[in-house]
């Protein structure tokens, strides 16, 4: 694969690549080179992690190392469970990152197993460069708990940060509401000795609700190993307005999960509605806002092609 073609590659679907130029050297070199992404081990992995581990796959093709990293501890700091709650659901994410398609070339680690005295050193000595407001900021969007304020949630960034280090990566990436962590982990690292890290961040994707984030805490989400009723049961329910295009998570759906592999969506409508409709992504905005289609039908589309593209996934989980 051509430079040129592995960027491509690599920022579809991205909200921005903080430094363009920089991965492109990194593309360049022969070096061994790792991108990582971390996640909290959370109740499941929906449509929004996909988008993120598809990235990673690009990268992968890119030639980078790719290591998950699954953020045990600081879901522990961030008051999502206990350990031995956190380790349980770590196993089963892990199952579905590789059900997604992340299988070679693929390392899983688990944040627990990272803490050695030298990480540490190196968390205290980025702790005395950052203050505690910095610290809490950078958190704004990823913080559990908005109103109490405590000590976990200032170590949480700059262990974010020194996993970095400790990973030895060159690529971060992550949702765009981990774009203040990254930002201070790129003033930080080179304080500690290790070149800032290129970032890569993806949209997010809006919930089933219409709420800004799809989210497993707030049941908002089509998990990637939902069954074909529940997928289209989710599908039939979502918020969906007659005419918007805009904020419409069955119209992102589709603009991420059918547009990105098909020219057109095929719909089916009775005669008496219009008959069947074979749109491009920009043909099917207009339609919608024109009001030439009814939500109904546009979501039984969706919910179809949604349920094929996820038909491996709920192949692999049930194999292995
Ligand atoms: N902050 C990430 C989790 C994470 C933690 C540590 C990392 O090194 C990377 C990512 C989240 O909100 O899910």
């Amino acid at each position: 694969m051509d430079v040129g073609e592995a960027i491509d590659n690599i920022a579809r679907d991205t909200e921005e690549i903080i430094e363009l130029e920089d991965l492109r050297k990194l593309i360049e070199s022969d070096d061994e080179k790792v991108a990582y992404v971390g996640f909290e081990p959370s109740g499941k992995i929906h449509l929004g992690h996909a988008l993120t581990i598809r990235r990673m796959m690009a990268l992968r093709d890119a030639g980078f190392k790719i290591k998950i990293f699954i953020a045990n501890l600081h879901a522990y700091l961030n008051g999502k469970g206990t350990l031995d709650e956190l380790d349980e659901l770590a196993e089963s994410n892990i199952k579905s990152f590789k059900a997604l398609g992340l299988v070679d070339d693929t390392e899983y680690i688990i944040g627990s197993d990272r803490i050695t005295p030298e990480y540490m050193i190196k968390v205290f000595q980025a702790a005395q460069m950052i203050t505690i407001s910095r610290a809490q900021r950078s958190m704004a969007q990823v913080s559990r708990d908005k109103d109490n304020h405590n000590v976990a949630e200032a170590l949480y960034p700059i262990m974010q940060a020194l996993d970095m280090y400790s990973l030895g990566v060159s690529v971060a990436v992550g949702g765009m509401e981990q774009r203040k962590i990254h930002m201070l982990a790129r003033e930080i690292l080179p304080k500690v000795g290790y070149p800032a890290p290129v970032c890569i961040h993806i949209p997010l994707i809006h919930g089933t609700d219409g709420s800004d984030k799809m989210s497993s805490s707030k049941g908002n989400f089509v998990a990637v190993d939902d069954d074909e009723k529940t997928i289209k049961d989710k599908i039939n329910k979502s918020f969906c307005p007659i005419g918007v295009v805009e904020d419409n998570p069955v119209m992102e759906i589709a603009h991420y999960y059918i547009f990105s592999d098909n020219e057109k969506i095929h719909i089916e409508r009775p005669e008496k509605f219009g008959g069947n409709l074979d749109l491009t992504e920009t043909e099917l905005h207009n339609v919608y806002a024109n009001e030439e289609l009814h939500p109904m039908d546009l979501k039984n589309a969706v919910a179809d092609y949604l349920i094929e593209y996820l038909r491996p996934v709920r192949e692999y989980m049930a194999e292995n």
